[in-house]
């Protein structure tokens, strides 16, 4: 289960929030689920002290990465300075970088690889609009997307990639996939990555849904069988609405 906070929380709000969840989650729940926070980037330093300090089972990664490694790319942060920071993962591709930053799929390719130069796991976002969805076209789409994010990515690396299905009509919107929406396109990529690769491979691969998860509604979605976890944006901002999700076994 990972919180995607987007811009929100500034480092000593992050600070507060690692120890509220921290506090709220116990050991049973970090031995069923792993949990990760993605904060922004000016939040990393203090949750790795905390994390650290505390030695707290939280894990911890980036919103973004430069697909290049250092020199004059003014406001990009590296795959290595992340790595520093011992983050364990960064998010690749969300729509709203797609949407807001015109990142397309060789983009998003050249950070996976990125990613991998510097032994970050890469969060690969994929997922269709509302119009290809109104067309029915959202398995092509979102195959498409995954096929171009994991060129001339080998398997010892993609092995490890977790891949976000986030349908962008579903995201921030309150409109939740159906359980059989998300099991339609997960299924499918889970499917599509035994193509590329091989089962044994596609069977490891974790795969999350994301858009408008709440407590009441991810249980339903972790049933599905291509479901392996969830990308939380707004609700992952309340703790205890967090930790709710993080324990949706319990429901
Ligand atoms: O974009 C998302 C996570 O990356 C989903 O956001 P919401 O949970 O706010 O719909």
């Amino acid at each position: 289960m990972a919180g995607n906070w987007k811009m929100n929380l500034n480092h000593l709000e992050a600070i507060a929030q690692v120890q509220k969840l921290a506090f709220g989650l116990s050991d049973k729940d970090f031995a069923a689920v792993e949990v990760a926070v993605l904060p922004p980037f000016t939040d990393l330093r203090s949750v790795q002290t905390l994390v650290d300090g505390d030695k707290l089972k939280i894990k911890y990664g980036a919103q973004d990465v430069s697909a290049h490694d250092s020199g004059a790319y003014t406001g990009e942060i590296s795959g290595a300075m992340l790595a520093k920071l011992n983050c364990t993962y960064v998010v690749i591709g969300h729509s709203e970088r797609r949407q807001y930053h015109g990142e397309d799929d060789a983009t998003c390719n050249a950070k996976v690889k990125a990613a991998y130069r510097h032994g970050l796991t890469p969060i690969l976002c994929v997922g269709e609009g509302l119009e290809v969805r109104k067309a029915g076209g959202q398995v092509a789409h979102t195959l498409a997307q995954l096929d171009g994010a994991l060129k001339d990515i080998p398997a010892e690396q993609a092995a490890s990639v977790v891949i976000a299905y986030e349908p962008v009509w579903a995201i921030g919107t309150g409109e939740v996939a159906t359980p059989d929406d998300a099991q339609e396109v997960c299924g499918a990529i889970r499917a599509r990555l035994a193509e590329l690769y091989d089962a044994d491979l596609a069977d490891g691969v974790r795969i999350q849904y994301g858009g408008s998860v709440k407590s009441g509604n991810v249980a339903a979605i972790m049933a599905q069988p291509d479901v392996d976890g969830a990308l939380v944006g707004g609700a992952a901002l309340d703790s205890d609405e967090f930790t709710k999700i993080v324990r949706f076994r319990d429901q």
